[in-house]
């Protein structure tokens, strides 16, 4: 079933977006609009530049020397490819599951409460609070509630990306980034991470509804 807002709107628009990594030019005018509270894949063959382009727009092409990229990408209706933009911050609106399953070396509890931490929760109980809602949303709290504290590298790998979606769930982002999240992955855990991409559309709808605050992925 498609869900709509009683006004959809878009929560990602790009318009005429280049990128060159040096003289080689990777996005060739990309214009695309995606709605919220909806999950959007991007399909196409190797290198023509979709992790290039998810990479736009959260900025981690910053993070490769020679980048340039031209254009205007908004999320939210605020553009975000302009010097004085807030890259923590953007970071944190817009949050990224990689490929290969990357769990900072702490234990379960301190890979997720790492980014409330770093936006200023410091209070115990709440931290507490937002560990046990992002694990139960990234359908993983059962699985390790009797261990958050064991080094989350002793996880399996399904189990790792599960945690790594936790970890961008805990800081409530507005758009959710995932390049190829299950293809490092056995059969069982893609399914349940598919699975998980779709109870996460339903939930993070219901949730965010009533104070028309969304999320894509
Ligand atoms: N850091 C980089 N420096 C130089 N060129 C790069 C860099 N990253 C990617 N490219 C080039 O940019 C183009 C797009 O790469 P990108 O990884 O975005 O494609 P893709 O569609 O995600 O591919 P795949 O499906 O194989 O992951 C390719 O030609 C690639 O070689």
């Amino acid at each position: 079933m498609e869900m709509t807002t009683e006004k959809t709107k878009f929560m990602i628009e790009t318009t005429d977006v280049d990128l060159f990594y040096g003289t080689k030019q990777a996005l060739k005018k990309v214009s695309l609009s995606i709605k919220e509270n909806q999950v959007t894949a991007l399909i196409g063959p190797s290198g023509c530049g979709k992790s290039t382009f998810l990479r736009t727009l959260n900025r981690m092409n910053d993070l490769i020397p020679n980048v340039k990229t031209t254009g205007n990408i908004k999320i939210s209706n605020e553009e975000i490819n302009q010097a004085k933009v807030d890259l923590v911050g953007l970071r944190k609106r817009v949050g990224m599951v990689f490929q290969q399953p990357n769990p900072f070396p702490f234990s379960i509890y301190d890979n997720v409460a790492y980014g409330p931490r770093m936006h200023g929760v410091t209070n115990r109980k709440e931290l507490d609070a937002i560990v046990e809602r992002s694990l139960r949303q990234a359908a993983l709290w059962d699985e390790v509630s009797d261990r958050l504290d064991k080094p989350a590298t002793g996880m399996s790998g399904g189990q790792q990306q599960r945690l790594c979606i936790a970890r961008v769930l805990a800081v409530k982002p507005e758009v959710i980034l995932m390049d190829e999240p299950t293809s490092a992955l056995d059969p069982i855990s893609t399914a349940k991470v598919e699975d998980l991409i779709l109870e996460l559309k339903k939930e993070l709808y219901d949730r965010y509804r009533d104070t028309q605050h969304a999320t894509s992925i």
